[in-house]
C-alpha cells in the first residue's frame, strides 16, 4: 500500500488529545495572514501581491470555486494510490514545488530549507534561476531528492550553456523554461515601496557563482555588485528569445524540457510541435498580466489539445487538496504549489515547508478517498460539476 499522507491528520488530532495544537495553521489562507504579521512589509507584499489590481490573483481562486466535486460512495477507496511518474521522475503524489526565487527574503536558510523538506517527502522541487543559493548548494541540501531546474533564459549563449551544464551536473533532471516573465509585471504594491529584491542583491547567487557570467564583467561581483546585478537583469530581460531559439536549449539539455507560462492553446500546440516534453499552464500566480484569464479556465482546452502528445502541468491558485483533485480532473498530470510553501518557510524554515506540504498531501489523500477515487489516473471531468 502506498504511503498514507492522510495520517498527518491523525497525528495532529492525537497531539491535540495530549493538549498540543499544531505549531502552524493547517489552512493556507490563515497561514498567509499569520505570515504577514511575521514578515517585513517589503518581502511580504513581494510574495503575496500580484500584477495591477490583483484581478488575476483573485480570478485564479474564483475559477477553482466554480468547479465542485461530486463524491461517490461505497467505492472501497481505502487502498488508494496517489503516486505517479512524470518525465521520468517518480513522485509520491502529483505535486511539485513551483520555482520561487529570492527565498532569502523570507528565511535565511532559503532554498536549502525548501530542498531538505522536499527531499524528505520525495516531492520534486523546481529550483529557480533567481534563487538565493547556488545550483550546487541546493543539490547538496536536496540530496537524493528529485529536482528540476527552472531557467530564466539569459540572452548570452555562453552563460546559458554554462548554467545548464552546472544544473545537469548537479543532478537536476528536467528543465523548466519560464516564458511569461521576460520583464516584471506592473506590481503596484512593490512599486509603492520601491522594493525589488534583486536591487538589494537577493536572488543572484547563480550568476554570481557562474564562471561564464563572471568572465563578462570588468569588475567581479565582489568588487562592484551593483554593476553585476544590473548586467544580470539586462541579460535575463528582453524579448529577443523566441520560438526560433528553442533548438539552442535542446542542444544544451539532454533531458526533458517543459515550457512554463503557457496560457493559449495555440502556444501549447506550438510547444508540442517544437518537440518540447511538456507545458506548465500558469499565469505566474497572477503576478504578470493583470486581467489575464484564470489559469484553471484554460487548462481543459490545452489538456484536450495536447495532453496526448506532451505532459500538461498546472499552477496558479492551488491551495487545498480539492484544488489538486480539480486540476487533475481537468487534465493536468501534476500541479505545482507556489506561495503556500513560501509562507511555511517564513513560519518555520524547513519544518514550516514540510508542514505545508504534509497538510496539502494529507488533504489531497483524504479528499481523494472521501470522494470515492482510488488513483490519480482514474480522475476525469466526470468527478466534477460546474
Ligand atoms: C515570490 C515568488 C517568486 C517567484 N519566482 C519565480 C521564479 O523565480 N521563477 C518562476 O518560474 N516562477 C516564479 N514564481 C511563480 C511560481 O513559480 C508559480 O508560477 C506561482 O507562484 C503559482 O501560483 P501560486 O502562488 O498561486 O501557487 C514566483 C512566485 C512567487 C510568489
Ligand atoms: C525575474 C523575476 C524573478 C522572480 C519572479 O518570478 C517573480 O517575482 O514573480
Amino acid at each position: 500500500m502506498a504511503e498514507r499522507f492522510g495520517s498527518y491528520q491523525s497525528e495532529i488530532y492525537l497531539q491535540g488529545f495530549g493538549g498540543t495544537k499544531p505549531e502552524f495553521s493547517t489552512d493556507a489562507t490563515r497561514l498567509e495572514s499569520s505570515a504577514e504579521a511575521l514578515m517585513e512589509p517589503g518581502p511580504f507584499s513581494y510574495v503575496a501581491s500580484g500584477a495591477g489590481s490583483g484581478s488575476t490573483v483573485r480570478a485564479n481562486r474564483e475559477a477553482f470555486d466554480r468547479w465542485k466535486l461530486v463524491p461517490r460512495m461505497l467505492t472501497d477507496s481505502t487502498d488508494r494510490d496517489l503516486s505517479t511518474s512524470l518525465l521520468g521522475t517518480p513522485m509520491p503524489a502529483p505535486v511539485l514545488l513551483a520555482p520561487v526565487g529570492v527565498q532569502s527574503i523570507v528565511h535565511p536558510e532559503a532554498e536549502l530549507a525548501t530542498a531538505r523538506a522536499a527531499a524528505e517527502l520525495g516531492v520534486p522541487m523546481v529550483l529557480s534561476t533567481a534563487s538565493s543559493k547556488t545550483i550546487e548548494e541546493v543539490a547538496a541540501a536536496n540530496g537524493a531528492g528529485p529536482r528540476w531546474f527552472q531557467l530564466y533564459w539569459p540572452n548570452d549563449p555562453d552563460v546559458t550553456a554554462s548554467i545548464l551544464s552546472r544544473a545537469k551536473k548537479a543532478g537536476y533532471t528536467t528543465l523548466v523554461v519560464t516564458l511569461d516573465t521576460w520583464t516584471l509585471g506592473w506590481r503596484p504594491c512593490d512599486l509603492d515601496q520601491a522594493y525589488l529584491p534583486f536591487l538589494e542583491g537577493e536572488g543572484v547567487a547563480i550568476p554570481f557563482s557562474d564562471p561564464a557570467f563572471r568572465a563578462l564583467l570588468d569588475k567581479t561581483p565582489e568588487e562592484d555588485s551593483a554593476a553585476a546585478i544590473l548586467r544580470w537583469i539586462f541579460m535575463v530581460t528582453g524579448t529577443d528569445r523566441t520560438w526560433r531559439q528553442l533548438p539552442f536549449l535542446r542542444e544544451h539539455w539532454d533531458g526533458p524540457i517543459v515550457l512554463k507560462g503557457i496560457q493559449h492553446v495555440d502556444d501549447a500546440r506550438r510547444a508540442a510541435d517544437a518537440g518540447m516534453d511538456g507545458v506548465i499552464v500558469s499565469n505566474h500566480g497572477g503576478r504578470q498580466v493583470d486581467g489575464a484569464v484564470a489559469a484553471l479556465d484554460v487548462l481543459p482546452e490545452i489538456a484536450t489539445a495536447v495532453g496526448d502528445r506532451i505532459e500538461v502541468l498546472f499552477d496558479s491558485g492551488v491551495r487545498t487538496g480539492s484544488d489538486v483533485l480539480k486540476a487533475l480532473a481537468l487534465g493536468a498530470s501534476a500541479v505545482l504549489l507556489g506561495r503556500p510553501y513560501v509562507y511555511g518557510l517564513a513560519h518555520g524554515g524547513e519544518a514550516g515547508v514540510r508542514h505545508v506540504l504534509r497538510c496539502l498531501l494529507a488533504d489531497f489523500d483524504i479528499s481523494m478517498g472521501l470522494s470515492g477515487n482510488r488513483s490519480v489516473g482514474q480522475l476525469s471531468p466526470s468527478v466534477l460539476r460546474r
